[in-house]
C-alpha cells in the first residue's frame, strides 16, 4: 500500500452504506470522501486525486457504468469498483468491460470490502498513456483494424481482476495478449505463468499445477511448488484449457472459486491469490454440451472474452509482422537487415498461413537463412514443409505449393528406403493429409485420424511438422 494515507472515493446515495464503509476502510487506514450523485463524483475527481473509488451502479442522476467510463477514460491511474446487487452478474460484468477493476455485491461483506481494496492500493495501474503505448506496440505488433480494436478492449481488460477467455487459432497470438494483459494490469510486479494444458501428461497435472510433497509418490525427491502458486499475487495463463481432463477441471474450479490450492499428498491448503487467463483453440461451448468441459467451470473462466483474428484476415499485417521479424532476427543474428522485394511481399500477402504469426515467423526465419543477398524473393520464402499452403484454392498457382505425393504402394516391390523409412514416409503424409483438410486444426485432425489430440502431437514432433515450439 502506498506510505502516504491512500484516498478514496466512496459513490452511493445511501448514506449509511457510505458511512458503513467509511468505517471499515478507516481501520485500514483510508481516508475517503463521499458522493452521492453522479455529477459531484466527477467534480470530486477534477478536484481531488484518488487511489480509488468505489461507485453504486444505480444513482440518482445516472448511471454507475458512466462514472466507471469517466474515470477509465480520464483518470486511468485510479482503480474503480462497482457496487452490484447480489447475483446480478450481467451487470457486473458489463462495469467490468466497461473498465471496472472489480465488483462488491450488497449486502456489503466488510472482508470482501477490505480485501479488494487492499488489492487495488497495492500496485497503481499504469497512468503514463505513452507507457502503455509502448508496451501496446512492442508486444502486440499490427495496425489492422481488428488489432486496433483488441488493443482497447486489452487495456479495458487489464484493469479489472476478471478472469478472460481468448480464443483464437493456433499461433495468433494468444500468449502474447495474455502476457500484455498482465503487464498493463496491476499484477505486473508478480509473476506472469504460461502453461500449455495440452503439452503436460495428465499424470503429471495435478503435480504441475498444485504441486507436492515430498514422498507422496515415487519419484517425489523433494516438496515442488505448482504453477498455481508460482503465480500467486500474478497471473496465470492456461493456454488450451480444454485439454484438462474432466478429474482436472474439477480440481481447477475448486482453486478458481475457492482461491486455495491443496499440493498433492499435503493435507494443509494454502491461500493463493490468481488472475486466470485461459485459451483454447476449440470451440469450448461445444465442448461444454458434449459433458466434455464443465460448465460451472467455464462460466468462472469465461467473464471476459477475447478472440484473436487469423492472420490471413489482417491484410498488410502480414508485412508489418515480416518487417518486424527480419529486424528483430537480423538484429539478433548480428547482420544487416534484409528486405523483401515486391514480388516477396505479394507472395506473402496471398498465403492462407494455416499456423498464423507462428508460422510467417519462421518463414521469415527461413528466408534469412537461405538469402545471401539484401533483398528476399520468393524463391528464398519457402513454407514450413511441403504442406503450408495446400489449403489455398487449389487451381490457384502459387510457388509455395510443392505438393509431393506418396507413391502408390506396389505389393511386388520392396522399398528401396527400406520398411521403416516408406512407412514413416506414409505415416507422414496422411498426417498431412488430414491437417490440410482440417485446415490445421489438430483436434479436429486428430479426430478424422481416430487417434487423440496428444498422440498426433506426438507425432508430428517426431517429424518436425510440430508449428507449436
Ligand atoms: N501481434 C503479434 N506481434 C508480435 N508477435 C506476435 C504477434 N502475434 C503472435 N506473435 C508471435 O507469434 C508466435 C506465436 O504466438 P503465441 O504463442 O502467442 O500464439 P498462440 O495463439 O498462443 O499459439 P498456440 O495456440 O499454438 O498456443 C510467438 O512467437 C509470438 O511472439
Amino acid at each position: 500500500m502506498a506510505t502516504q494515507q491512500p484516498l478514496v472515493l466512496l459513490v452511493d446515495d445511501e448514506q449509511d452504506l457510505c458511512m458503513l464503509m467509511q468505517m471499515s476502510l478507516a481501520r485500514m487506514g483510508i481516508k475517503t470522501h463521499m458522493a452521492h450523485h453522479l455529477e459531484q463524483a466527477k467534480y470530486f475527481f477534477s478536484e481531488y486525486k484518488y487511489n480509488a473509488c468505489i461507485t453504486d451502479l444505480n444513482l440518482p442522476d445516472g448511471s454507475g457504468l458512466d462514472l466507471v467510463r469517466h474515470v477509465t477514460q480520464n483518470h486511468p491511474k485510479t482503480p474503480i469498483a462497482v457496487l452490484t446487487a447480489y447475483g446480478n452478474m450481467d451487470i457486473a460484468i458489463a462495469s467490468l468491460k466497461a473498465g471496472a477493476f472489480d465488483f462488491v455485491s450488497k449486502p456489503i461483506n466488510q472482508q470482501h470490502l477490505q480485501q479488494l481494496l487492499g488489492k487495488a492500493l497495492l500496485v497503481p495501474f499504469i497512468d503514463s498513456e505513452s507507457v502503455s503505448s509502448q508496451l501496446e506496440f512492442k508486444m502486440l505488433i499490427g495496425e489492422s483494424q481488428p488489432i486496433q480494436k483488441l488493443r482497447e478492449s486489452i487495456k479495458k481488460i487489464a484493469r479489472s481482476q476478471a478472469p478472460v477467455f481468448i480464443t483464437g487459432e493456433s499461433g495468433t497470438g494468444k500468449e502474447v495478449v495474455a502476457n500484455l494483459i498482465h503487464q498493463l494490469s496491476n499484477r505486473r510486479e508478480q509473476a506472469f505463468i504460461a502453461i500449455n494444458c495440452g503439452a503436460i501428461s495428465e499424470d503429471l497435472m495435478e503435480s504441475e499445477l498444485f504441486g507436492h510433497v515430498k514422498g507422496c509418490f515415487s519419484g517425489a525427491t523433494q516438496d515442488k511448488q505448482g504453477l498455481i502458486l508460482a503465480a500467486d499475487g500474478g497471473s496465470l495463463f492456461l493456454d488450451e484449457i480444454a485439454e484438462l481432463s474432466l478429474s482436472m477441471q474439477a480440481k481447477l474450479l475448486r482453486a478458481v472459486q475457492e482461491k486455495k490450492i491443496r499440493p498433492l499428498g499435503s493435507e494443509k491448503e494454502i491461500d493463493v491469490d490468481f488472475r486466470i487467463i485461459s485459451a483454447s483453440h476449440q470451440n469450448i461451448e461445444e465442448r461444454v454440451q458434449h459433458g466434455r468441459f464443465r460448465q460451472d467451470l467455464f462460466f468462472r473462466i469465461h467473464v471476459m472474452d477475447i478472440a484473436l483474428p487469423p492472420l490471413r484476415e489482417r491484410g498488410q499485417d502480414i508485412l508489418i509482422l515480416a518487417h518486424h521479424f527480419i529486424e528483430q532476427i537480423c538484429r539478433e543474428w548480428g547482420i544487416v537487415t534484409k528486405q523483401l522485394n515486391n514480388a516477396a511481399q505479394a507472395l506473402l500477402l496471398q498465403n492462407y498461413f494455416p499456423g498464423n504469426v507462428r508460422e510467417l515467423r519462421n518463414i521469415i526465419e527461413r528466408a534469412i537463412t537461405l538469402c545471401d543477398e539484401e533483398f528476399i524473393a520468393p524463391s528464398h520464402l519457402q513454407p514450413q514443409s511441403s504442406y503450408t499452403t495446400l489449403v489455398k484454392e487449389s487451381n490457384e498457382k502459387s510457388d509455395f505449393i510443392q505438393i509431393t505425393q506418396a507413391q502408390p504402394l506396389d505389393a511386388a516391390k520392396i522399398p528401396e528406403e527400406g520398411l521403416e523409412q516408406f512407412l514413416e514416409n506414409v505415416e507422414k503424409e496422411v498426417l498431412l493429409t488430414a491437417l490440410n483438410q482440417t485446415h490445421w486444426n489438430r483436434t479436429l485432425a486428430a479426430k478424422k485420424l481416430g487417434m487423440t489430440f496428444r498422440s498426433l502431437r506426438y507425432r508430428l514432433k517426431k517429424f518436425g511438422l510440430d508449428t507449436e515450439d
